[in-house]
């Protein structure tokens, strides 16, 4: 049997952005942590600055175990949408000014794995 998968936008994941209700998103998937954060060895406070968009590269440089990793896989609710156009984060005003150069058949060039 096909297992189906969840899609979400990072847009609609970013929303899931407090300590009552936080999703992290790492290496194209979506975590709820909501129930993780008072259990995290890292901290809640990591989670929390790490919620609203794409946390791979902070996921990556705390070095987490096997262990880790393969614990994650109990709160995975789902894929980031590869559909969904994909612009760098610089910051935003950044952002802005590149979306309003680039012609929109050019941002496969911005595909950096950073999301906004
Ligand atoms: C579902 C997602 C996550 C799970 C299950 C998880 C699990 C763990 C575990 C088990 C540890 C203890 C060390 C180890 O076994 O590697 C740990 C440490 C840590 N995690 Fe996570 N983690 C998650 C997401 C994140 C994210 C998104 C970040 C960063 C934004 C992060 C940052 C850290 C840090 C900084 C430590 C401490 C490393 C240290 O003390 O040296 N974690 N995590």
């Amino acid at each position: 049997m096909p297992t189906l998968t969840k899609l979400y936008t990072m847009q609609e994941a970013a929303k899931h952005n407090t300590s009552d209700d936080c999703w992290v998103v790492v290496d194209g998937k979506v975590y709820d942590v909501t129930d993780y954060l008072d259990e995290h060895p890292g901290g809640d406070e990591v989670l929390l600055k790490a919620t609203g968009k794409d946390a791979t590269d902070e996921f990556e440089d705390a070095g987490h175990s096997k262990g880790a990793i393969d614990l994650m896989q109990e709160y995975c609710i789902g894929e980031l949408d590869p559909s969904e156009p994909v612009i760098p984060v610089v910051d935003s005003s950044a952002n802005e000014l590149l979306r309003m150069l680039l012609p929109s058949s050019w941002t496969w060039l911005l595909n950096t794995g950073r999301y906004q």
